[in-house]
């Protein structure tokens, strides 16, 4: 008797604001999902091609999320679409808790979502299960390192403003985005010791007034459409930059900032709370070939 084939593995496709995303719901946390595989998936022609997977896990079943179980039955296993494992993901968020709603497991109104990051809350006004009606995410205090890196393009160079919003970001405020060129490879920082696995790297024009617009290298992926955590970064940057800090004015203050793939709203309270606003979206679903999980040979010369 043959052993039957390993059954196709189920996968969505979602984005927010142009970051897209893998979906692999595995709530037992069955699945392997080594680095390689993750990179598989992401791959635009040899997988199906994204930013980043989402894999889609209970808290109490994943090591990494057990301790959090209590206060969040979810756990967003974020990784880049390199394989690489980041703590936290804006976009991605919301593109998870869009996919609880439209899996029944949750409604509208709030949720909590463990992340690498710690716990987040998130808000989810009525809207379609597929993707109407922006949700708002609780993104928590950020860090701001003492340290600062210098990142370079070409001729140009700039000092950044450090923000860690679970993730760590170089913000650079530029004069016109096109001087950031190409981002698909990680523009050289010094000195590099500050970020031994990398950094996020966001470049910033103004639009207007609290109005920014920013392209960004996301560590892990190359250049993306958007950055949840990094608009955040940006909004955080901007608000000392502008001498508007909430913690000293007690003011909330509110960042609109434009990326590639769309805009995203921030508002940081004066106890240090950012909170991030943008829609989310599932646009497909499918099944996964087992052996792109599994499979190491590659015909490439
Ligand atoms: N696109 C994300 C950030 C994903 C993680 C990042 N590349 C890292 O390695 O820190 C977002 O929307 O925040």
């Amino acid at each position: 008797m043959s052993t039957p084939p390993p059954a196709p593995i189920a996968f969505l496709k979602g984005h927010g604001t142009e970051n897209d995303f893998v979906l692999v719901p595995d709530p037992d946390n069955l699945l392997e999902l080594p680095a390689a595989a993750v990179a598989r998936l992401c791959d635009r022609r040899a997988g199906i091609g994204a930013d980043g997977l989402l894999h889609i896990v209970r808290s109490s079943a994943h090591p990494e999320a057990r301790a959090m179980a209590g206060e969040a039955e979810w756990f967003m296993d974020y990784r880049n679409a390199d394989g690489s494992i980041a703590e936290m993901c804006g976009n991605g968020v919301r593109v998870f808790a869009r996919y609880l709603q439209r899996a029944g497991h949750i409604g509208v109104g709030d949720l909590a979502v463990a992340t690498r990051g710690g716990v987040k809350k998130v808000h989810l006004v009525k809207g379609t299960p597929a993707g109407e009606g922006d949700i708002t995410v609780h993104m928590g205090r950020a860090v701001l390192p003492e340290e600062t890196v210098t990142v370079t393009v070409g001729e140009r160079a700039w000092p950044t403003r450090n923000v860690n919003m679970g993730n760590p970001h170089a913000v650079a405020f530029v004069e016109d985005l096109d001087h950031a060129g190409d981002l698909s490879t990680e523009p050289p920082f010094t000195p590099s010791a500050v970020y031994p696995e990398g950094v996020n790297i966001e470049f910033v024009v103004d639009r207007g007034e609290r109005h920014l617009a920013l392209r960004v290298h996301e560590r892990g992926s190359g250049e993306t459409r958007s950055c949840g955590t990094g608009a955040c970064a940006v909004a955080v940057a901007a608000a000392r930059r502008d001498g508007v800090d909430p913690a000293v004015t007690g003011v909330p203050v509110t960042y609109t900032v434009d990326l590639p793939g769309g805009r995203l709203v921030m508002t940081e309270h004066p106890d240090g709370e950012v909170d991030m606003t943008g829609p989310a979206v599932i646009v497909a679903e499918g099944h996964i070939e087992p052996a792109l999980l599994t499979r190491s040979e590659t015909n490439k010369r």
